[in-house]
C-alpha cells in the first residue's frame, strides 16, 4: 500500500472564509483529504496526518521551520513514499527553500503545495495542486523537494524547492528563476522541461550525502534584508538599537545599486553603507547578481571592491534563507564564507541560461 505523510502547516489551502475575511481553519486542512477521496482522480494511497503549526503563512518565522523539521522528525520517512506539505502562498518559496536545504539528502520527494482561494471556492486550485502532488510522489519517487502548484493556464507545474520566486502581486502567479520551472504532471506522468538551467533526472536521482551542519538545523533571526530603491536613505540605518549579524541587501535585476556620492547629508551610496557594516562588523550580501564570466557594471564592481560578498546564480529567497541557516548554525566565519560560496546543497545554484 502507497503511503504518504501530510503535514498541514495552514495558509488558505487550510482557511475558511466567514464574514469577508479569511482565516485558518483546523476542520479544513483534513478536508482536503476529504475532497481527495471523493475526487475521481484519487489514487490508492494511506495518509498520515499531523499539524505541527497552523498558521496564515504571512505569521511565519525562521524559528517555525524548526519547528517543522522536529514535528517530521518523529517520522520514519523510509516508511512513506514520500511527504506533502500544505502551506499558504505568501512566503512558501521561503519555506521551501529551508525544507530544501534541509532535506537535500532525503530520499523521498517532499512537495509544499498552497491554495490561490479557499478550498470550498470554485477557483481554488488547492485540491488539484494535491492531486498533482500525489501522482508526482507516486510516479517519480524523485529525492528532494519540490513545489506543486498549477498556474492561470491549467498548467500543473513542479518547481525545484530552492528555484522558486515570490508569487506575483495581482496576478498570484509562481515563477522559477529563469521562468523556467522544473517540470510539469500530464495526469500521472511527470515531464522534465529541457532546459541548460534544470538538472537532469540522473542529477536529481543522485544519492546526496547529508550536510554535517545540518544535523539540528538553526535558522538565525538575526539577518537584515533590504531592497533597494531611487532614493534609498542610508542615514536611516546606523544599527544604533539591535544590530544584525549580516546583511542581504537585494539589488536592481542588473546586479546593481546606487554608488552616488552626493554631496550633502544624505546617503544614497550602498558603498559608505557596506563600509559602515564592515565597521561594525556585520557582514554584507549581495543578490542577486550573476556568475562570475559575464561583465559587471562599475556599480557592482565598487560594491564588491568596498567588501561586500556577491551571492552569484542563487534566487534572493534561497539566498536569503541559506544566509539565516549558516548564521544560525554554524560557528566560524570560515565555516560560513565555505558554506555560502562552495555548497549547492540542492540545485539551488544555477549555471547560466
Ligand atoms: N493563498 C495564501 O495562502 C495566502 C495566505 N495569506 C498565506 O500565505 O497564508
Amino acid at each position: 500500500m502507497n503511503r504518504i505523510l501530510v503535514v498541514f502547516t495552514g495558509g488558505t489551502i487550510g482557511s475558511k472564509k466567514q464574514n469577508n475575511k479569511i482565516d485558518v481553519d483546523h476542520s479544513i486542512s483534513f478536508e482536503l483529504l476529504e475532497r481527495y477521496t471523493q475526487s475521481k482522480k484519487a489514487r490508492s494511497v494511506q495518509f498520515d496526518t499531523m499539524q505541527p503549526f497552523n498558521l496564515l503563512s504571512e505569521n511565519l518565522i525562521p524559528d517555525d521551520w524548526a519547528v517543522l523539521f522536529k514535528a517530521i522528525s518523529k517520522f520514519d520517512l523510509s516508511d512513506y513514499d514520500g511527504l506533502i506539505i500544505t502551506h499558504g502562498t505568501d512566503t512558501l518559496p521561503y519555506t521551501a527553500a529551508a525544507l530544501s536545504y534541509i532535506y537535500h539528502a532525503c530520499p523521498v520527494p517532499i512537495l509544499l503545495i498552497a491554495s490561490n482561494y479557499p478550498l470550498n471556492d470554485a477557483r481554488s486550485k488547492g485540491l488539484n495542486n494535491f492531486i498533482h502532488a500525489v501522482n508526482f510522489i507516486l510516479g517519480t519517487k524523485l529525492p528532494g523537494v519540490y513545489v506543486s502548484f498549477e498556474n492561470r493556464k491549467g498548467e500543473a507545474l513542479i518547481h525545484l524547492g530552492t528555484r522558486l520566486q515570490q508569487s506575483a502581486p495581482f496576478t498570484d502567479e509562481y515563477e522559477s528563476a529563469y521562468s523556467v520551472p522544473l517540470g510539469y504532471m500530464n495526469d500521472e506522468l511527470f515531464i522534465r522541461v529541457e532546459h541548460p538551467v534544470n538538472p537532469t533526472m540522473e542529477e536529481i536521482r543522485e544519492p546526496r550525502s547529508r550536510h554535517i551542519a545540518l544535523k539540528t538545523p538553526i535558522f538565525s533571526n538575526e539577518i537584515l534584508y533590504l531592497k533597494p530603491y531611487p532614493g534609498l536613505n542610508y542615514n536611516y540605518l546606523p544599527f544604533a538599537g539591535a544590530k544584525p549579524k549580516a546583511v542581504l541587501h537585494d539589488l536592481y535585476h542588473s546586479g546593481t545599486a546606487s554608488t552616488r556620492a552626493v554631496n550633502g547629508e544624505i546617503r544614497y551610496s550602498i558603498v559608505d553603507f557596506i563600509e559602515t557594516c564592515t565597521k561594525q562588523d556585520v557582514d554584507i550580501y549581495l543578490c542577486p547578481m550573476k556568475n562570475e564570466g559575464e561583465d559587471f557594471y562599475v556599480t557592482s564592481v565598487h560594491m564588491i571592491q568596498a567588501g561586500a560578498h556577491p551571492l552569484a546564480g542563487i534566487t534572493v529567497e534561497a539566498a536569503l534563507v541559506k544566509v539565516m541557516l549558516a548564521y544560525g548554525s554554524l560557528q566560524t566565519k570560515q565555516e560560513i564564507t565555505d558554506f555560502l560560496n562552495s555548497t549547492s546543497l540542492f540545485f539551488e545554484k544555477m549555471g547560466s541560461a
